[in-house]
Formats: C-alpha cells, sequence, structure tokens
C-alpha cells in the first residue's frame, strides 16, 4: 500500500468514528423526543388494526358472539389463574362466565401479526355450529388487547392421549374403537368446515394439506396406540409410517401387537390405510375428506396399499417405494 493510500484509508477510518460519535451524541441529548415519535408511529399502527378489526367485527361477526371488557375477561378468568395450556397464538386460560358456564379463554401475543389469526377464527369458528368444531362464544377487543373464548373442553386435547399415553392411569389409555369414532369425529367436523365455512370465506384454500394434517394425525393414533411409552410414537427407533412399509417390505403379516380382537386389527388396518393415503407426496393423490370418511367408515374398498410416500425420518432415512397389498 502506498503512503497517498493508506492516508486516505486513515481519513475515512477518522471521518466514520467522528460521525458515530457525533450520532451517538444526538441519540443521547434527543433520545426522549426519538422515543415518543417512535412510540407515536406504533401507536398509530396499532390503532389502525384495532379499527380495521373493529369494522370486520361489525360486518361480519355474528349477533349471538358476545363481547366482553378486558376487566371481565380477567374476573371470568381470576386473572389468568389457571392456565389449560399453550399454542401458537397465546396461552389458553380456564375461566367461568357469571351463569356458571365453564369456559376456556385463549389470551392472542398481540404483538405477532396483524390480527389476521382473530379475524380467522372470528369468521370461520364463530359462523359454525357442528357437534365436532368447539364452539366460540365471546371475544374482548380492546387497545392490544385480543381474546377469544370458547367452550371449555373438559377432557382436554387429544395431544394428552395421543402423545402422553404412557402418563395416563390404567383405564385412562383410548381403546381402538373410540380412536376410530374420534378419526370419525375429527374427519366429520373437517368436512363441515369445509363445505360451509372454508370455502365461503378463504376461497380455494387447498384441502388436501388439511387432508394431509389429518392422516399425519391418524398415523400417530395409531402409532402412539401401538406402542404408548415411546414417546415420540416411534416403533423402536423407527419412525411409524416407516415402520409400517418396512413391515409390508418384509412381507409380515399385517398386525398389531395391541390390536387383539378381529374387529380391533379391522380398524387399525382401516386407519393405516386411510393415514398413507393422506399423506401422499403428491397433493392429487390424497383423497378428499369426504372419501377419507367413507374409507373409514367402510364403504369404499381399503386393500390397497398406497405407495410409499417420501418422508423425511428424524432417525432413518426413508425406505424405497412399495405397493405390496393386505394378507
Ligand atoms: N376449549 C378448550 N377447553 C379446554 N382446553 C383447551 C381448550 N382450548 C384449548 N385448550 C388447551 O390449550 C392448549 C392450547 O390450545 P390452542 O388452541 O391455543 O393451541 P393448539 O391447539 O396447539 O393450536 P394453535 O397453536 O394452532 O393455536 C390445548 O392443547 C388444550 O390443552
Amino acid at each position: 500500500m502506498t503512503m497517498p493510500d493508506a492516508l486516505i484509508r486513515l481519513h475515512g477510518i477518522v471521518a466514520a468514528v467522528t460521525g458515530i460519535a457525533i450520532a451517538c451524541i444526538i441519540i443521547c441529548i434527543f433520545r426522549r423526543k426519538i422515543w415518543s415519535i417512535l412510540s407515536k408511529i406504533c401507536c398509530r399502527r396499532r390503532t389502525k388494526i384495532d379499527q380495521d378489526l373493529e369494522a370486520f367485527i361489525r360486518n361480519h361477526g355474528p349477533l349471538a358472539l358476545k363481547r366482553y371488557s378486558f376487566s371481565h375477561v380477567k374476573k371470568m378468568t381470576n386473572s389468568f389463574k389457571d392456565k389449560l395450556g399453550q399454542g401458537g397464538y397465546g396461552g389458553v386460560y380456564k375461566g367461568k362466565l357469571s351463569d356458571g358456564h365453564l369456559v376456556a379463554v385463549k389470551l392472542l401475543n398481540t404483538s405477532k401479526g396483524n390480527g389476521q389469526e382473530f379475524i380467522n377464527e372470528v369468521a370461520s369458528i364463530s359462523k359454525t355450529s357442528h357437534v365436532n368444531v368447539i364452539s366460540l362464544l365471546g371475544y374482548c377487543l380492546e387497545v392490544d388487547r385480543r381474546v377469544l373464548i370458547y367452550e371449555f373442553m373438559p377432557n382436554g386435547s387429544l395431544e394428552i392421549f395421543i402423545y402422553k399415553g404412557d402418563t395416563l392411569k390404567s383405564g385412562q389409555q383410548l381403546g381402538w374403537e373410540k380412536l376410530y369414532q374420534i378419526a370419525i369425529g375429527i374427519g366429520r367436523g373437517l368436512e363441515y368446515l369445509r363445505r360451509e365455512v372454508f370455502n365461503r370465506n378463504f376461497g380455494n384454500v387447498s384441502h388436501k394439506s388439511d387432508v394431509y394434517s389429518y392422516g399425519m394425525m391418524v398415523l400417530e393414533m395409531v402409532g402412539c396406540r401401538e406402542n404408548p411409552n415411546a414417546g415420540v410414537c416411534n416403533t423402536g427407533d423407527l419412525y411409524f409410517p416407516h415402520w409400517i412399509y418396512k413391515h409390508f417390505e418384509e412381507g409380515k403379516e399385517f398386525e398389531l401387537p395391541s390390536a387383539v380382537t378381529s374387529e380391533e386389527k379391522e380398524i387399525a388396518k382401516k386407519m393405516i390405510i386411510v393415514g398413507l393415503w393422506c399423506i401422499q407426496t403428491r397433493p392429487i393423490d390424497r383423497p378428499s375428506i369426504n372419501i377419507v370418511l367413507e374409507m373409514l367408515q367402510g364403504s369404499i374398498d381399503t386393500s390397497e396399499i398406497p405407495p410409499m410416500p417420501s418422508l423425511s425420518s428424524p432417525t432413518r432415512p426413508p425406505i424405497h417405494s412399495s405397493t405390496t397389498s393386505l394378507s
């Protein structure tokens, strides 16, 4: 490097350091002013979101949906004392209405998103009335406070019965018939939401992604029922769908040790095959939810085993495709 080059570089460094020092001094002197301008901008944005939500509720919210003040919500939950669980959008707390009805109160995290989840929930669930779809009873909408109030489900989440089977007392674990009825009930709820609610409100949302999630859930129900102590629903160290295909590849009789009677075997087989069709890699190969229900309820033949979907396993690479049929 020549002498003039070094001088130019030194000048550059001095100028940058001086610039940063001046900026720091200005921020220190005017920090209160800067802070107040930033808070005003955030507040204006928040107020705009809240106004949009207000307008949405006025135009789309059903009359039956009751609005509560935040102080009322605090009172009904005893200041959010009893937490039922944590979802992706916030905590869920147990509450009691003045008429004694128990409710589940979801306190949405307002720093996340722009209120779209609130709108989605009010637009979809509030208009539903189905035995397999939870009822939304009310809401609270105040500056920076968004709350949804649902009917309380005393048995809690299916998750407890699927993933934490090893923690259940004897007699609490769900039998095959109960699992099958739950799978059908969830399928009916999904079909109902799809036909009346989602199509109207959200246009062409891919129902095949719902079917995929449903299939994974059904397979997990079976995998965890089969091996509740594994905790992660694996059979041995193998991810359940892989375990099933490996079983078929080895030409083994299709049987799960926990399914003892012929009815239980039939239910387990149906749930597995339906689950595997639902998780096919290409959405076009997955059945619609009403076909899924027909398969589960026996009006459509389920003897053909679907091709192996590309599955990523936490423990082993996917095994190759198989189109074996059941023995
Ligand atoms: N109506 C209810 N009655 C009783 N417990 C509930 C109710 N709703 C939610 N819970 C409990 O709160 C937990 C979190 O529920 P939440 O719906 O927020 O989350 P999620 O089901 O994981 O879905 P997401 O993250 O998509 O919101 C559930 O797993 C359940 O234990």
